[in-house]
């Protein structure tokens, strides 16, 4: 966008706060502390109600008294906020001013309620969009306008565009005209408020919001609406351009995380939201200091937040702030800490003017920018040019005070080169993970379509199924698409790698004190190697998390035909198989397996039949009686388990990664060798190897092709089928009744779960072979096992049953 310099008047204002305290919800059932006097004065009572008159003149009470510029309490609606401070300045965008609204307060306060509203009570956002359409419809000169709107959010320190479906990482950039600005965000040209309203609610649904103790739908991102209004004149001989802009912010809540009892990633994201409104904070304080006790440093960038409300905070705009509050009196510390902030913001100051242009300028402004940009693309070739000349400089030239530095820069290299694979990895897991969502439901699709078009061909139903099919279709397109990219950044990421390890030991060789540098190195590379394996062990969790999903869905679907575990016993009796009971005899959380003896050489051995289920109530193991039984068991926690066969044990215990890493770094640890682990590959079978897999020497014939199948051809597709069947012939193929194999090989090189899948004989007796390798994530098994085992399942049951269940799950 083209900047429009500004006429030198300026305007100097302070932000104007109001505060807004929402009415008590149901779950809170305390006190109501907080009131508002004429419509200004906040005042938050003392939530101990023991305190006494004594205490109050002697001033030991905690109350506390504000006053702001506007104050509503809970009968107020965001129609009255709106009217009372902010239409106003909502019509100066229309007359190219900038403004800023934001919602700020902690968790549940009612930010999202106030900035978003509701069907009955429409919030701050829509209520200003209507103002500014209005406006310009109203307006009666010949003046031309442009509206443009884009939503983002920033969830976890990353911003993501709302208005696209899949949006990527988007990064802050600071234009010496423009300020700071997002590069590659959507501006989307708007000619109806409906239509912004629209893309509103779009932006809305893709939110990241999660249930937490204190709000069923807290909001875990912050979110920013921005809407530009471009008036160009008609006069004659006028060729002024105006241009308004106005920011729209609804903050994510802070929290304790002692209120929340949040865990896990709810934790990790709370603690990114505190840490941006801290930054928040933190320039509210310097800012309030700024206008009393002249210059102070104002930490815009802490955050990004804080980087994108630099200008409503400092710059040109009328800014608007709305704090939040709970009347509630277990809210007490919140409330005053969300007013003790409001307060301090009343100080800030901030200058507003008209940004006006000419034609002209608009053009001149965007040579500058080219300029600008051009400059910018001269400095950052540059910079990739001493990058490249530091990284293809000779060791040899280097002092031996210089190698080690050297070394510290190739290590910091690796490690950033492994969390970048990490980081492809997991997108393309994830990716990956949606196509085969899709592919699920598009084989469903297929089959409702088929059955619709026998009964009645290409009726409403049947044109509504293949309306949704194309959908699905060119979602699956587009995925498959950013999989290719992402394949190529990994092959990318690959090659950088070995680059790196070429430099560390050609820098080896090079230094007098070899073993030194060695031990400093290989034990730097073994803490990215541990990285590494911290992510892969996740990877891992989650699919085996999938394949109990399955599996419990599976039992659902059992139950809910009306049959009771007693009846799903004698079934499996006519049958002829056993069944053990619902009743989980040795529940083991995940976290126990890594007691499991097998895990140091990188395998999974689920140590009971339902190893998920910590509330006791797990799913039961069938097995057909003909089939072989391992004669292992397995000590756990001093108690003697049979390692009963059972579907869960097919989808956990296949599902290790078998990768070879963990085999290796533990003969690694345990060798004696003093560890050539930089040497090449067919110099050295083990040392770093998992941190470089190029250097392994594998038994697996999967680990010589860098190809991934769908790249190969004639002979090459021979010999990779060959290495198919060398996994299959190495196997006891054919046995009847016997338990299913599978396994999945880590493919170091392509990043991708290699899947060798033989199925002779499993639970509900369902049989099927299935021979090669897939580039596919090993979730791919988890709706196959589950229509495998639905057919079993309908053979099992009695002919009453047989149909519900086809026509309910076929
Ligand atoms: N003025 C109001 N009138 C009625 N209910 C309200 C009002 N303000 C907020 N609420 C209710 O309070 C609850 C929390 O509000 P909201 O989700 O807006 O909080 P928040 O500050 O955005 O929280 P978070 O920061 O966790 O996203 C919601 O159930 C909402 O409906």
């Amino acid at each position: 966008m083209p900047s429009i310099r500004a006429p030198p008047t300026k305007k100097t204002t302070t932000l104007t706060v109001a505060v807004k305290c929402r009415p008590l919800t149901e779950r809170e059932r305390g006190r109501d502390i907080v009131r508002v006097h004429n419509d200004q004065e906040v005042v938050v009572l003392d939530p101990d109600l023991s305190k006494d008159y004594l205490d109050r003149i002697q001033n030991r009470t905690k109350e506390r008294r504000y006053t702001f510029d506007y104050a509503f309490g809970p009968n107020s609606t965001n129609l009255d906020v709106y009217q009372r401070s902010i239409h106003s300045t909502i019509s100066g965008v229309v007359q190219g001013l900038n403004a800023t609204v934001f919602a700020y307060g902690s968790t549940g306060s009612g930010k999202t309620y106030t900035m978003v509203g509701t069907p009955d009570d429409r919030g701050l956002m829509v209520l200003s969009l209507n103002t500014i359409f209005d406006l310009i419809e109203k307006d009666d000169s010949s003046d031309e306008f442009e509206i443009t709107c884009s939503y983002l959010e920033v969830y976890n320190e990353v911003i993501y565009d709302l208005l696209e479906k899949s949006s990527g990482h988007l990064e802050l950039r600071e234009d010496p005209e423009l300020g700071i600005i997002v590069a590659g965000l959507r501006s989307i040209k708007v000619n109806s408020a409906d239509k912004i309203l629209e893309l509103l609610n779009l932006g809305n649904s893709r939110r990241k919001t999660e249930s937490t103790e204190v709000n069923e739908t807290s909001s875990r991102s912050h979110a920013v609406l921005e809407i530009s209004v471009t008036r160009k004149h008609r006069r004659k001989y006028s060729n002024q351009v105006i241009r308004g802009k106005l920011a729209l912010v609804d903050l994510a809540g802070s929290e304790r995380a002692s209120e929340t009892n949040n865990a896990g990633q709810k934790l990790r994201d709370g603690a990114n939201i505190n840490r941006s409104l801290l930054a928040l904070a933190n320039c509210i304080n310097a800012l309030g200091k700024q206008q009393k006790k002249g210059l102070a440093y104002v930490p815009y960038r802490n955050s990004k937040l804080t980087r994108i409300l630099k200008d409503g905070l400092s710059g040109n705009s009328q800014t608007i702030m709305i704090a939040t509050v709970s009347p509630a009196d277990s809210q007490y510390h919140h409330t005053v800490n969300t007013l003790k902030y409001a307060d301090r913001a009343k100080e800030i100051k901030t200058h507003i003017q008209k940004n006006i242009g000419t034609v002209n300028a608009h053009v001149s402004d965007y040579q500058r920018m080219i300029e600008s940009l051009q400059s910018e693309v001269s400095r950052l070739r540059k910079e990739l040019a001493e990058k490249d000349s530091q990284l293809s400089a000779k060791p040899t030239e280097k002092a031996a005070d210089d190698e080690l530095s050297w070394l510290n820069v190739l290590s910091q290299e690796t490690s950033e080169n492994v969390q970048e694979r990490i980081n492809l990895q997991k997108a393309l897991f994830e990716l990956e993970e949606t196509n085969l969502r899709n592919r699920t439901e598009l084989q469903h699709l297929d089959d409702a379509i088929a059955k619709q078009q026998a009964i009645e061909k290409d009726g409403a139903v049947v044109l509504a199924l293949q309306a949704r099919r194309q959908v699905i279709l060119d979602n699956i397109r587009d995925n498959d698409e950013l999989g290719v990219s992402y394949q190529k950044e990994i092959e990318a990421n690959e090659e950088h790698r070995c680059q790196l390890q070429n430099m560390i030991e050609a820098s080896i060789r090079n230094n007098g004190d070899k073993t030194y540098l060695r031990i400093l190195s290989q034990y730097r590379l073994l803490g990215i190697a541990n990285t590494e394996l911290q992510f892969e062990m996740a990877m891992r969790d989650q699919i085996i998390y999938n394949q109990r999903e399955a599996h419990r869905n599976l039992w659902s679907l059992i139950m809910s035909l009306g049959l009771d575990e007693k009846q799903v016993l004698e079934l499996s009796a006519q049958q002829g198989r056993s069944i053990e009971d619902l009743t989980v005899k040795q529940p083991v959380r995940v976290s126990d397996w890594s007691h499991s003896p097998s895990l140091e050489y990188g395998r999974y051995t689920p140590l009971s039949c339902s190893p998920y289920d910590q509330s006791g109530a797990g799913s039961p193991c069938i097995f057909p009686q003909d089939q072989q039984f391992s004669s292992r068991s397995f000590d756990f926690e001093n108690q003697k388990i049979h390692r009963a066969f059972c579907q869960e044990e097919h989808h956990t215990s296949s599902y290790y990664i078998s990768h070879g890493y963990s085999s290796s770094a533990h003969q690694h640890w345990h060798s004696n060798q003093p560890g050539t682990g930089f040497g090449s590959h067919d110099q050295h079978s083990h040392g770093l190897c998992y941190s470089f897999p190029q250097m392994r020497s594998h038994n697996s014939p999967y680990s010589e092709s860098r190809r991934s199948t769908s790249s190969l051809t004639g002979n090459s597709r021979r010999r990779w089928q060959q290495q198919d069947t060398w996994t299959h012939t190495n196997k006891q193929e054919g046995q009847k009744n016997s338990r299913a194999e599978m396994s999945s090989t880590w493919d170091p090189h392509k990043g991708v779960m290699v899947h060798h899948e033989e199925i002779t004989r499993g639970l509900f007796g369902y049989s099927q072979v299935a021979q090669g390798s897939s580039r596919l994530n090993c979730r791919q098994f988890s709706p196959n096992a589950l229509s495998l085992t639905q057919q079993n399942i309908s053979q099992m049951l009695p002919s009453r049953l047989t149909s519900k269940f086809q026509a309910d799950h076929f």
